[in-house]
């Protein structure tokens, strides 16, 4: 299982899990606004880490943004496989096609 599956398998098992002692089951239970909200708050701090911070800043930074962002397909059901699928299909096609595929 990869690093990827393996969070989000747990992030599934904290959905149930308890507040007190778990910062996922914690946002959970805020609601699905809250994530959303968590997941624009850190694409900013990664943005910010981007142009200002160090290396090692901007690393952490995409691990908080993808760490919430898995959080956040959780709360729709949507397995990171299924990204991964998408991303996958639009192997091999131009970004102008792609663009040009959805405002048909
Ligand atoms: N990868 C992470 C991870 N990355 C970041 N964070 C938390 O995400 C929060 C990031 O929020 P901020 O940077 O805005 O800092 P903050 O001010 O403390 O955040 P808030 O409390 O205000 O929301 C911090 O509290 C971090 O501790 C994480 N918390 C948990 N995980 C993984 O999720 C698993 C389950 O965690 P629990 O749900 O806590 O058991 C863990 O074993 C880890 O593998």
């Amino acid at each position: 299982m990869d690093t990827i599956s393996r969070l989000e398998a747990v992030i599934r098992a904290r959905f149930d899990g308890d507040p007190g002692s778990s910062y996922v089951a914690k946002l959970h239970a805020k609601g699905g606004d809250a994530v959303a909200q968590k997941v624009g708050e850190e694409a900013v701090e990664l943005i910010i880490a981007h142009l200002a911070g160090t290396h090692e800043q901007e690393v952490a930074e995409a691990a908080d943004l993808i760490f919430h962002l898995l959080i956040l397909l959780a709360e729709h059901d949507i397995p990171f496989a299924q990204v991964l699928a998408e991303l996958e299909r639009r192997e091999g096609t131009s970004g102008i096609a792609e663009k040009a595929s959805r405002s048909e």
